[in-house]
This record gives C-alpha cells, structure tokens and sequence, in this order.
C-alpha cells in the first residue's frame, strides 16, 4: 500500500481540494487553478512524519505533549474516509472523514473518541465541519483542537492580519510571556509564535496570492495561533526549505488556550 493516498474533491473550473488521508491533512486547496496553502518543497510523504503545509489537524493536544507527538496524533494517524466527494445540489462538492481510536491512539490517550470532518469546496470556499464525539458512559475528556493551516503568500512582511486587536497573547518567542495585542492589524517581520485567545469571529489576512485578501471565519474556535519560523528557525526544520519562509504564513484557529471552566 502507497504510504499516503489522496481524495481529491472537483468542483469544475480547476477548483479542487486534496485530501491526504494521512492525517486527513488538506494539502492543496486551488481556486480557478490557483493554490492557496503552502507546502514545503521540503515536505515529506512518508505516511510517518507530519506533512509540512497544507492544513495539518491538531488533536487532542496543541504544541509539545508528554503522551505523544507535538501537535498530538490526529495529524499522523491515517483517517477514514466516511463519504466520497459528492456533488450537492448547489454544485459544492462535500467529502467526510473520520478518525475514531484504535490501539495506536489509546497508547498514547486512553479515552475512546470519534472525530468528523466534513469539507466543503465551494465556487470560492473551503468549509470545514468538526465534530467530536465521545461514545463512553464513564470518561469524560477535554481535548484541544486546530486547524494549523499554512496559507501560500508571495511576501509574508507585506501581510496584514486583522481581528486580534485587545486580545491576550501568549508569546512562545518570549518564553511564553503574556502580552495584549495593541495594534489593528498584525504584521510579520521576525519570528513570530503567538496563541491568541478569544480572537474575532472573523479575520482578514491582505496580500495573500495574487495579492487578494483571504477571509477566516471560525465558530466555537476561539484562539488563533500566528507562526512563521522566520529564517533563523527555519533552518532548524528539516523539512522547511531556508528560503520559504516568505511564502508562508501559519493563522491556525481552535480551541488551545487553557481556561476556565
Ligand atoms: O514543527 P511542527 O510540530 O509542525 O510545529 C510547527 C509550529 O506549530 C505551531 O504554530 C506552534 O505554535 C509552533 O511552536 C510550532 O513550531
């Protein structure tokens, strides 16, 4: 069997979505031919290692984890798919998948689960649907969840990001100090690893291909992870040309930052 196989979602007019089951990670999204995510020319496809770009799945834990690997096993665990791309009636195409545990996933996480995720590719739009599940009658558990999503930008020092401004933040270049976002708009022109909590519905980030603007919008997602390894890091990931970082940048939403009940 291939290392990693791919459904790929058609909606006419060179509009696609390419899903790598592998981690059930979104690896291409083209709108009219033309491709919104980076991923690296670095990346690796070996069914073992996440895939540099494109929009990896965060789950059950963001960043480092003593259980498991970084990011948790969502991204490195081989979906199910639920439902072929299908055409609905308004000519989006919709494809689901699934991700339930199985003795790879309770070695590391006890809890049994079940994950969906439904994409729709629309004329302009990649819709996502997530639903967690949790089928015991004994066990509860809390989980975080992301969308680490890699958008392709010609320049990422000439992006602006809206939707932070008076937000918290926690700073992982700084040791992981807490500051308040004063400004409008963020901007990149350093290394930059910030979780943001209870960010805006919406963001608007400028300057993406073809200098157009691409627009999040996220429910029940409240923070938003901004990363770009910048040049000095990025030689320190194997599988991140040292070059690239200008064409990339990470806005991931979900749910990571701790809070109260
Ligand atoms: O190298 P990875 O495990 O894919 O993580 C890539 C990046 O993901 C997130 O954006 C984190 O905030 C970063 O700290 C991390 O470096």
């Amino acid at each position: 069997m291939a290392a990693t196989s791919v459904v790929v979602l058609d909606r006419g007019n060179n509009t696609t979505c390419t899903v790598n089951l592998f981690g059930a990670t979104v690896v291409s999204w083209r709108v009219n031919n033309q491709e919104q995510l980076f991923v690296s020319k670095q990346a690796v496809f070996d069914g073992k290692r996440a895939i540099r770009g494109g929009i990896p799945f965060v789950f059950p834990q963001f960043g480092q984890w003593a259980f498991g690997p970084q990011h948790g096993f969502a991204r490195v665990a081989r979906w199910h798919v639920e439902k072929l791309p299908e055409r609905l009636a308004s000519g989006d195409v919709e494809a689901i998948f699934s991700l339930m545990d199985d003795d790879f996933t309770r070695s590391m996480w006890h809890f049994q689960f079940r994950l969906t995720y439904r994409l729709i590719l629309r004329e302009k739009e990649l819709h996502f649907n997530i639903g967690v599940y949790n089928p015991s009658k004994e066990l509860t558990f809390s989980c975080q969840l992301l969308l680490h999503t890699y958008f392709k930008v010609p320049d990422v020092r000439r992006c602006q990001i809206t939707g932070m401004h008076g937000c918290m933040f926690i700073d992982k270049t700084r040791e992981g100090a807490v500051y308040q976002e004063t400004r409008e708009v963020v901007t990149i022109n350093e290394w930059t690893d910030r979780i943001y909590q209870n960010t805006m519905q919406e963001h608007i980030i400028t300057n993406v291909v073809s200098g157009r603007k691409m627009r999040i919008q996220k429910y029940n997602f409240p923070d938003t992870v901004i990363w770009n390894p910048w040049s000095e890091f990025a030689k320190e990931i194997g599988d991140f040309g040292d070059d690239e970082f200008p064409n990339m940048v990470c806005v991931e939403a979900g749910r990571v930052a701790a809070r109260r009940p």
